[in-house]
């Protein structure tokens, strides 16, 4: 049993505790009462092919670092976040190996205006029409963890429901079968599930096989600015960053740095790039 099937295994029973106490026809009202969801591919793309944009992750513990930082109040969390420019926020919700919880979507989701991701292990509708009625604007569909026709059907769905998905590849075969599913938003997570290291490196050995088109997102193994400013070089339009905000003690600074340093590599980028395609 690998720790995604591990994870995935609680993920199932919790989410059967849940459809009992709550049936899919009472969320289906709640969601007609709920306002649209925001246009997070507009947030993500940023205003100009020169930004990185960072998702600023709600993250109090994970399986490959045990407990990160209580985060007595998510909502002042993501309101620094914002304040320093994040275009998005992720906010994890899956319970026993995380310690999120849909209590901390909904308190962010009262806080603060920029779309808001609910990171969780996606395996059932049931999870997008709840996504949904707690106000986020975008669900985690990993690639891995989902048959073809799962991939299809969740993000049809996710669109019909007005929101857009982070479809998230581990592998070149897995970025093709993000593609081939319609994906608009592609998310490389750099961490092994097997061993749950992360691996900066292996965003840059994918890069000849990302897609033009969807919005490019860099996942996890960021420590410092300069990690940022290597993702944006190497074709990243976005990076999320949970464990090194949540320990920083002063988050709102730090998106801002991660911002600047992503800046400056992108313009190099973009030089290359364009050198390259004799523009
Ligand atoms: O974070 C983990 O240990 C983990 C283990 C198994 C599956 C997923 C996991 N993390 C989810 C994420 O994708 C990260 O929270 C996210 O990319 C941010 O990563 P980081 O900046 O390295 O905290």
């Amino acid at each position: 049993m690998t720790v995604l099937d591990d994870i995935i295994a609680g993920v199932r029973e919790d989410l059967e505790e849940r459809r009992r106490a709550v049936s899919l026809d009472e969320l289906k009202d709640r969601v007609s009462s709920v306002s649209p969801a925001r246009d997070a591919v507009s947030a993500l793309r940023g205003p100009d092919r020169d930004t990185v944009e960072i998702i600023a992750e709600v993250k109090r513990a994970s399986p490959s670092a045990g407990d990160l930082n209580g985060i007595p109040e998510p909502a002042t969390l993501a309101h620094e976040y914002e304040a320093g420019g994040a275009a998005a926020i992720s906010v994890l919700t899956e319970s026993r190996r995380f310690k999120g919880s849909l209590e901390d979507l909904d308190a962010v989701r009262s806080e603060v205006s920029i779309p808001i991701l609910r990171k969780d292990f996606t395996i059932d509708p049931y999870m997008i029409w709840e996504a949904r009625a707690h106000g986020a604007d975008l669900v985690l569909l990993i690639v891995a963890a989902l048959s073809d026709q799962e991939l299809h059907e969740y993000l049809e769905l996710t669109h019909r429901l007005g929101m857009n998905a982070i479809v998230e590849a581990h592998t070149a075969d897995e970025i093709e079968r993000a593609v081939e599913a319609g994906a608009n938003i592609v998310g490389v997570n750099v961490r092994n599930l097997k061993t749950l290291e992360t691996d900066k490196t292996h965003f840059a050995s994918l890069a000849s096989h990302l897609p033009e088109g969807p919005v490019i997102i860099a996942e996890s193994g960021v420590a410092e600015p300069s990690d940022v400013a290597d993702y944006g070089r190497q074709g990243a339009e976005v990076v999320l960053v949970g464990e090194a905000l949540v320990r920083h003690s002063d988050p709102r600074d730090a998106v801002g740095e991660f911002k600047n340093q992503g800046r400056k590599a992108r313009a190099a980028y973009w030089e290359e790039k364009d050198a390259r395609d004799g523009r």
